[in-house]
């Protein structure tokens, strides 16, 4: 059996066993993931060994080429799939948001009607809903589509739709599966920001990705090419620079509860 490291783990998102429990700030609100790994029938380990604690004001980018785990991953912490190895504690998540990359809307329905729905259902009356949702989609660049119907929607303005809607639901956890793989330059760059001030405004996001400017945007990143050791899992498709090139990009790690940097300011 091998000795556990005495220090924390050199590896962005990952300490060592010794590592205090996740402080779970004022608001109470943490996930605190040991020794984390999966597989799936028939496949070999795509990550095992992850010690991570995610609070409040991160966003954390989940990285790594495509098929070593990243949506596995979002799929753990959502609490859809238990995981093959170690444990998953959530304290104050109530409400977990996933914005998935090619999301299903009512394609009849307008935009602006997708985002009032989590308003109105929370007790909003119409027309105060219609302001919240405004500015939402207004955050995420969606005012020039507010009126049209679902169906006439490019896929990013989807996804953003999704996220703007997810936003309005107030989750304590978002999760994002690739928010900016099909947007351009200027307007991945707002998601980015808008994501991260979601998250200094107290959500926990945690975000899929292969965008090497989302990961720059991230406060910390979790290395699953790192973290399956570069044995197995995907394969490495150029954008990541693959398990050398993202072990040593690395991401930056906040003192727990301090303010992430995260060069995501509005
Ligand atoms: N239910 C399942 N049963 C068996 N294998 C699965 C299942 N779901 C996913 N996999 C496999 O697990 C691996 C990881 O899949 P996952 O979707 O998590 O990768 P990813 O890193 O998100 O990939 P991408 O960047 O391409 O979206 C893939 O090889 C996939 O084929």
């Amino acid at each position: 059996m091998t000795e556990p490291p005495a220090t924390p783990d050199p590896v962005p998102g990952r300490t060592g066993p010794a590592a205090p429990p996740a402080d779970p700030g004022p608001a109470g609100v943490s996930v605190r993931a040991r020794g984390l790994g999966h597989r799936f029938s028939g496949t070999a380990d795509l990550f095992t060994g992850l010690d991570f604690d995610l609070l409040p004001g991160e966003v954390v980018g989940v990285c790594g080429p495509s098929g070593c785990g990243k949506s596995t991953l979002l799929s753990i912490l959502a609490g859809w799939l238990p995981p093959h190895t170690g444990t998953l504690e959530t304290t104050g998540i109530e409400r977990t948001g996933w914005v998935f990359q090619n999301p299903f809307g009512v394609p009849g329905r307008t935009a602006l009607d997708h985002v009032v729905l989590p308003l109105l259902a929370k007790g909003l009356d119409r027309a105060g809903a219609e302001t919240l949702a405004g500015t939402a989609m207004a955050d995420f660049r969606l005012e020039a589509v507010r009126d049209r119907p679902f169906r006439e929607l490019s896929g990013g303005e989807a996804q953003r739709l999704m996220l703007a809607r997810a936003v309005c639901s107030a989750p304590d956890l978002l999760l994002v599966d690739e928010p900016t793989a099909q947007l351009d330059l200027r307007t991945a760059g707002t998601v980015n920001r808008t994501l991260g001030a979601i998250a200094r405004a107290g959500t926990i996001v945690v975000i899929a990705t292969h965008d090497p400017h989302t990961r720059e945007a991230c406060t910390r990143v979790l290395d699953l090419a790192v973290a399956a050791g570069a044995s197995s899992g995907g394969e490495d498709d150029g954008e990541d620079g693959g398990a050398a090139g993202a072990a040593a990009a690395g991401g930056r790690t906040p003192a727990p509860g301090a303010p992430p940097d995260g060069g995501a300011a509005p």
